[in-house]
């Protein structure tokens, strides 16, 4: 097999084409062939308003949504009723999320957020009007988490969020999110929190209460909890959060003195400390997918939902596994797999992990109980990389915004953190109990949405292109090649200040791996089916859409062009460069 760059000229507009010869040509690497005549490339430059629009005010703590960086007013999203439901009648018109539409026509191309946000579900937020709250806010991947509520809860909330998409024109993505074996604290007999104060004594126990639970007392979900930890030990809840001391046991009762006080939340996870390392003893025996967690699956996968994040993934055998199983029971739809890096172990053999999966998260909350805290940046910096070189999108998640679960306004140190994470570029940010149970929902995704906005306005504005070498990812020629158009396309977008790149891709493949190129430009990706549209809606820098389209790229164009100038989406004179996963090719041009 053997590629070939042709520059050429087109009747239109300006191209450069880059296509993949058939298999009788007898070069093995692409030849490129210059062009007889020179291209005039016309290149429409951004006014320095379409930025200044979206830099006018980075946080408004005031009130999460006016005036803030890339924000828009809940007038402004229209109540798009979604054009074909079905992915069958899609070629008469092109679905884009209602959001990005107010967001693009607002404040125009490059002031689009590239990073995506999530927002855990809860009790604050599973009504129809909180989500739709959500939903203008700029969520873009809904997660429940499985250790919390029942099934019929999940279920109302999952059909909440589709019934909201098909209504109101959204893609929001949903992600369910597996309990894992790991020890933790029971649900508190209904009780939002308990506060530990420091010197009480608390009771852990394994036996089994009615409600209301005694005083004081904690349920613990592993039977072998009492005889695992020692007197003396450390207990820690949520990785350091609040922290007691073992002073007596009885029987299954573990008495305990409160020597860090704070704020118990349901639920919440539970390690012991021994001389100053972590017990894993039989805890480490527990399987990463319990017989809960797969009762769970098997609902994950009823439901269709998008996104599966398996909770403390010791090894890539796991995640093999799942996804055999997910293919074997859910033919034809695509549900990927993300793996929650969160212990040790999943640490020791992150690249193999990561390899297996389709995405991965930072889940920072259960790893910096695993790890010492001072240990988390670095380990947050490393598996961010790791994804983006194996072209794997990768979320950042907990604690961002912590104290706004209590408080409208978030702390500086956290802004940085938030900032941090955006500086590094990964795909995504995820809201825990600020969304769950906190009290400002809404004001939390707004302080995410204009910080993400900020930082990377500041990132293209100081042409911080980190020299990252990104490595082959592919392993086959034509994968190969498709890297390279890709690489190749986002630096073109960047060289020649293009508007958006246009993808065509019908697994989202391509649409990937240029967004792993991080460019400077919005990536539209065009796709023919709601669940890979709902799917891209988790990586960095993707506007996915969902569009009928053929192999003819010319067709597919001079549609797209039409239908997103009706929308006022795009104008006469937008530079773009398009490429496709079906011919393999990139083009040039100025929207006619
Ligand atoms: N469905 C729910 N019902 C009740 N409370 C919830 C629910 N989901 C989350 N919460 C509350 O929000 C808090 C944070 O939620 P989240 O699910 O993000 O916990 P986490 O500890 O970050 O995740 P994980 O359990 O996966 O480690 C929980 O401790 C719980 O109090
Ligand atoms: C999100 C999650 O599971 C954690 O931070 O532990
Ligand atoms: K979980
Ligand atoms: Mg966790």
């Amino acid at each position: 097999m053997s590629g070939s760059l042709q520059f050429f000229t087109p009747s239109r507009a300006p191209y450069l084409t880059l296509q993949k010869l058939p298999a009788t040509s007898n070069t093995r690497f692409p030849v490129i062939n210059f062009p007889a005549k020179k291209q005039t490339l016309t290149i429409t430059k951004l006014s320095s308003s379409d930025l200044d629009a979206a830099s006018s005010q980075v946080l408004d703590s005031g009130n999460g949504q006016s005036g803030a960086a890339g924000v828009l007013s809940a007038e402004s999203v229209v109540a798009v009723p979604s054009h074909a439901p079905s992915d069958s009648g899609a070629a008469a018109g092109i679905d884009v999320d209602s959001v990005t539409e107010a967001e693009l026509k607002e404040n125009g191309f490059r002031s689009t957020r590239r990073t995506k946000l999530i927002c855990t579900i809860g009790p604050a937020t599973c009504g129809f009007e909180q989500l739709e709250a959500l939903a203008v806010g700029g969520m873009n991947v809904a997660r429940i988490n499985m250790c919390h509520g029942t099934r019929e809860w999940h279920k109302m909330v999952i059909e909440r969020v589709r019934r909201l998409n098909e209504e109101k024109g959204f893609a929001v993505a949903i992600m369910m999110d597996t309990e894992g074996s790991e020890i933790h604290m029971g649900d508190l007999g209904g009780a939002a929190s308990a506060k530990a104060e420091d010197g009480e004594i608390w009771t852990f126990s394994v036996r089994a209460f009615g409600t209301p639970l005694p005083e004081r007392t904690i349920n613990v979900n592993y039977d072998g909890f009492a005889e695992d930890v020692k007197v003396g030990d450390e207990l820690l809840v949520d990785g350091g959060m609040v922290r007691f001391e073992v002073i007596e046991k009885i029987g299954p009762d573990v008495k305990c003195r409160c020597t860090d006080p704070g704020l118990l939340l349901p639920r919440a996870n539970l390690t012991f400390w021994r001389d100053g390392s972590l017990v894993r003893e039989r805890n480490a025996m527990l399987p990463t997918i319990s017989s809960k967690d797969w009762l769970d699956i098997d609902f994950g996968i009823a439901e269709g939902v998008d996104f599966i994040a398996i909770s403390f993934v010791k090894s890539a055998e796991v995640i093999n596994h799942l996804k055999s199983y997910i293919a074997a029971r859910s033919r034809g739809s695509d549900i990927a797999v993300i793996a929650k890096i969160e212990s040790i172990d999943s640490l020791k053999n992150l690249e193999e992990i990561i390899l297996a999966s389709d995405g991965a998260m930072v889940a920072r909350g259960d790893l910096g109980a695993q790890i010492p805290l001072e240990q988390v940046p670095s380990a947050q910096q490393r598996i961010v990389q790791v994804c983006r070189q194996l072209n794997k999108p990768v979320i950042v998640a907990s604690q961002l915004l912590d104290s706004m679960i209590e408080y409208p306004t978030p702390t500086r140190a956290e802004v940085a953190d938030v900032s941090e994470a955006v500086r590094q570029r990964a795909d995504a940010l995820m809201l825990s109990g600020e969304s769950a149970m906190g009290q400002y929902p809404d004001k939390a995704l707004a302080v995410l949405r204009s910080v993400s906005v900020r930082i990377e306005k500041w990132w293209r504005e100081q042409k911080r292109h980190e020299p990252m070498v990104l490595p082959d990812v592919g392993t086959s020629f034509a994968d190969s090649i498709s890297e390279e158009i890709c690489i190749s396309a986002a630096k073109m977008a960047n060289n020649l200040e293009v508007d958006a790149i246009f993808v065509y891709t019908k697994t989202g493949h391509m649409a990937s791996l240029l967004s792993r190129c991080r460019p400077d430009c919005p990536i539209f990706a065009f796709t023919t089916t709601t669940s890979v549209r709902r799917r891209l809606n988790l990586q960095w820098g993707l506007i996915p859409f969902r569009l009928g389209f053929s192999d003819d790229m010319e067709s597919n164009l001079n549609k797209t062009f039409s239908l997103l100038k009706a929308r006022g989406m795009i104008k006469s004179g937008d530079l773009v460069i398009a490429v496709s996963d079906m011919l393999q090719s990139i083009q040039v041009m100025n929207v006619p």
